[in-house]
């Protein structure tokens, strides 16, 4: 962490609005350092596939190590009242990347938390001065990018806006050091900085196989293999989730009118086809069997 301050001792109960991709796993990552977590979404079947996603992460974690050794986990809550998060010393949004969704999320669980309680949106691109807007005490709101799988990636991209507060800086590197995380700060912008250069490159790599240049394998092969990635652009687009993506897009383009931010073709079709990536068995590649199956 560079300038935010970290200490272990304080008690964090967190709620996590969202239990989707990003829900889940920034659950499994707190549940896994003990830290007791209530996961908020709209329905019960939502929730149930939660608890089973949140399983199988945990295992997933501490097959790789990922996780403190011997430290009992937390405890789950899941619930569909949102009004649930009063006791909560952390609320994380993570709900889909629609300003509209968002907006009225955060409205609610500011107006229902305690004062100096740390808000933190896990947003992909809307800037945190435009969600200062939305909420009681812009102070307390602070963007924390968590990445995908937050379990297995120790770094996180901080954003802090022109409203968040020093204490609320001080709160989240307490958080961040119970997570055994890394943070950079950054200073607000659509998509910060990750996603400024991350989602137009991914958007770029489709076009590229819409237009027939390579396949999926082809693109991801070259930027693996002559750049050094880890992951391939269209592997990592999959593990997102397009959907996801095409939202993300439309929020970036919106905001900054760059036309590379503008969601192509190949991946509004892939989202109206259901293929929306590795959730849904099926995005650029196929997830299907076995031996493709990734989390
Ligand atoms: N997927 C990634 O790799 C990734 C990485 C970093 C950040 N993010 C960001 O994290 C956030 C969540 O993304 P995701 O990929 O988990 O999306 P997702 O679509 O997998 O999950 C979103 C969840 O939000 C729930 N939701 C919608 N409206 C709600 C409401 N009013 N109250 C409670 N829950 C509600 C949905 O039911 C869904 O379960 C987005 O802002 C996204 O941009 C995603």
């Amino acid at each position: 962490m560079t300038d935010i301050p970290t200490e272990q001792a304080t008690v964090h109960r967190l709620a996590v609005v969202g239990a989707g991709v990003m829900g889940t796993n920034i659950a499994v990552l707190a549940l896994g350092h003990g830290l007791d977590v209530t996961l908020v979404d709209v329905d019960d079947e939502t929730l149930t596939a939660a608890r089973r996603t949140i399983r199988h992460k945990l295992k997933h974690a501490q097959l790789l190590d990922a996780l403190p050794a011997g430290r009992p986990h937390g405890a789950l809550t899941t619930t569909t009242s949102l009004s649930d998060v009063a006791g909560a010393t952390t609320v994380i949004e993570a709900v889909v990347e629609i300003a509209e969704v968002k907006r009225k999320v955060l409205a609610e669980v500011s107006a229902t938390v305690a004062p100096g309680t740390l808000l933190i949106s896990n947003t992909s691109c809307v800037p945190v001065d435009e969600m200062a807007a939305w909420v009681v005490r812009g102070e307390d709101l602070v963007g924390v990018h968590f990445m995908n799988p937050s379990y297995l990636i120790r770094m996180v991209e901080v954003i802090r806006g022109s409203a968040t507060g020093d204490a609320t800086m001080t709160a989240v590197g307490r958080l961040l050091g119970a997570l055994n995380r890394e943070a950079l700060v950054v200073n607000d912008a659509p998509g910060f900085v990750i996603n400024r250069l991350l989602h137009p490159l991914i958007n770029r790599a489709a076009m590229l196989v819409q237009d027939g240049v390579a396949s999926a394998e082809t693109v991801d092969g070259l930027l693996e293999g002559c750049l050094g990635h880890t992951t391939g652009p269209l592997r990592t687009a999959d593990l997102i989730g397009i959907d996801n993506l095409v939202d993300s897009l439309r929020v970036l383009h919106e905001r900054t009118g760059d036309p590379e931010c503008e969601p192509c073709d190949l991946m509004l079709q892939k989202v109206r086809d259901g293929h929306h990536g590795s959730k849904t068995g099926r995005g650029f590649y196929d997830y299907q069997s076995a031996t493709e199956g990734r989390i």
